[in-house]
């Protein structure tokens, strides 16, 4: 089978392509990327005016399974990951059981395979259970597939189990993401510490609890001569150790979400707990920051950190709600509207961040679309207006606080291995079957 996509955009910055270009699949592969492409026997179809990418990748998503199918399943957070433009995704442990050792691993592995829709890599726990007492089967959980470790929810808060852990990893060429947080600072901690806090009466946590784990992950993996990725930055200050630790020379990435790039703690005023998340929506000031940490590539990738909860344990009283917003199905559009259209990250920037970083990151497959790859690829149409309605997620977790937005630019194809698994014009179908679409 053979499919000619003619006249699209063709971003990908790891070829430095970002021009005019047709587009022939052949099979699961991508045959090739040349101007002025005559295949007879291809079914061609006309992409003038949309823009094609290397699959975008979310490496930082939750989807819940084992133990929490009530809030998302591998199934439903694949469907959401599709629609959202995403072919391949990287899955948080936090589940319960969590995921601490090989079989786990494996589990989850198979499980994603049973649909043949995105792409879906387990990180591993570092400790087991997820308690940050003992390291965690690292090795044989790589041997099954982990792509990465992470006690995610939670910090590694014990140092000397940091070090050992990144020196562990090192040896499988793994990195750790460490979710930053000195839970001595954050203890009780709602919202961000500052006005909001102050006004609305609730426990603060402070831009300190998340940059002095930042600061000490930098330093051991200086030690260590290790990677550290850290997760979901959301402070100027851990933007500018990181930048700095760059400069340096250490090995550390990092990642921002969209909800931390363009809202501030002003979201939580009337007790929203759709914008309870951790770490906290910060401060105008910290945006500017992340987004300039975004430009100039102290901050490594955009990540949805996608955290589905239930409509029952979203309505509890705002102390009791758990944190997390389910963003993958707006990351995107966000990203598109709120930054690109205004000129603040170019799509090659964006692509960067949605798709090749993640994927040297994690060492995976995609990132790009070159001659021979899986044909992996997200089809956008920059000009398509939408609006966000979390009754049409195909995520369980309709805890957004974007309902309502009007925003610019959305995937509507997301095309695994030459098989078209989303498609916009099908989604009533789509959505009634879960079901993918062969082209
Ligand atoms: N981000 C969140 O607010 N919540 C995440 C945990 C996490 O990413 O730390 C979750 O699992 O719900
Ligand atoms: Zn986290
Ligand atoms: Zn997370």
């Amino acid at each position: 089978m053979k499919k000619l996509f003619k006249n699209a955009r063709v971003i990908d910055p790891f070829q430095g392509i970002d021009d005019i270009f047709d587009l022939l699949i052949e099979g699961e592969k991508i045959a090739a990327i040349d101007v002025n492409l005559t295949i007879s026997d291809a079914d061609v179809e006309d992409l003038s005016g949309k823009i094609i990418t290397p699959g975008l990748i979310d490496m930082h998503v939750h989807f819940r399974e084992p133990g929490f199918e009530k809030k998302e399943d591998i199934k439903t957070g694949m469907l959401a990951a599709a629609k959202g433009g995403f072919t391949a995704v990287a899955c948080m442990p936090n589940t319960n059981p969590p995921l601490d050792n090989p079989y786990l691993i494996k589990y989850v592995i198979d499980r994603a395979k049973e649909y043949d829709l995105i792409r879906l890599y387990p990180i591993g726990c570092v400790t087991k259970g997820r308690l940050g007492q003992e390291l965690s089967e690292i090795g044989k959980m790589c041997e099954q597939g982990a792509v990465a470790f992470s006690d995610d929810g939670n910090p590694i808060s014990n140092g000397a189990l940091m070090r050992r852990a990144l020196q562990y990893a090192k040896g499988f060429d793994k990195v750790i993401i460490d979710h930053c947080e000195d839970l001595s600072l954050s203890e009780g901690g709602q919202i961000n510490e500052g006005y909001m806090s102050f006004k609305l009466g609730l426990t603060g946590i402070p831009s300190s609890a998340e940059e002095i784990m930042v600061a000490r992950d930098v330093i051991l993996a200086k030690e260590t001569n290790s990677k550290i990725h850290i997760a979901h930055v959301s402070t100027k200050g851990s933007v500018e150790i990181i930048r700095r630790a760059k400069e340096s020379g250490i090995n550390v990435t990092c990642e921002v979400t969209p909800h931390h790039l363009i809202l501030t703690e002003d979201m939580v005023e009337e007790y929203n707990t759709f914008a309870k998340v951790n770490p906290p929506l910060r401060t105008l000031e910290d945006i500017e920051a992340l987004l300039e940490g975004l430009r100039d590539g102290t901050i490594d990738c955009i990540a949805s950190d996608h955290a589905p909860h239930t409509k029952e344990e979203k309505e509890m009283e705002f102390e009791y709600a758990p944190f997390g917003i389910s963003g993958i199905e707006t990351s995107l559009g966000i990203i598109i509207d709120r930054l690109v259209s205004k000129g603040i990250i170019s799509y090659a920037q964006m692509v960067e961040k949605m798709s090749l970083n993640p994927a040297k990151i994690l060492n995976i497959n995609g990132g790009r679309l070159k001659k021979g790859d899986y044909a992996d690829i997200t089809i956008i149409d920059p000009d398509l207006e939408w609006v966000v309605n979390n009754k049409e997620f195909l995520s369980k977790g309709k805890n957004t606080p974007f309902n309502g937005y009007k925003l610019k630019g959305k995937a509507i194809r997301t095309i695994v291995r030459g098989k078209e698994i989303y498609r916009e014009d099908y989604y009533e179908s789509f959505v009634s079957t879960g079901r993918r679409f062969g082209i």
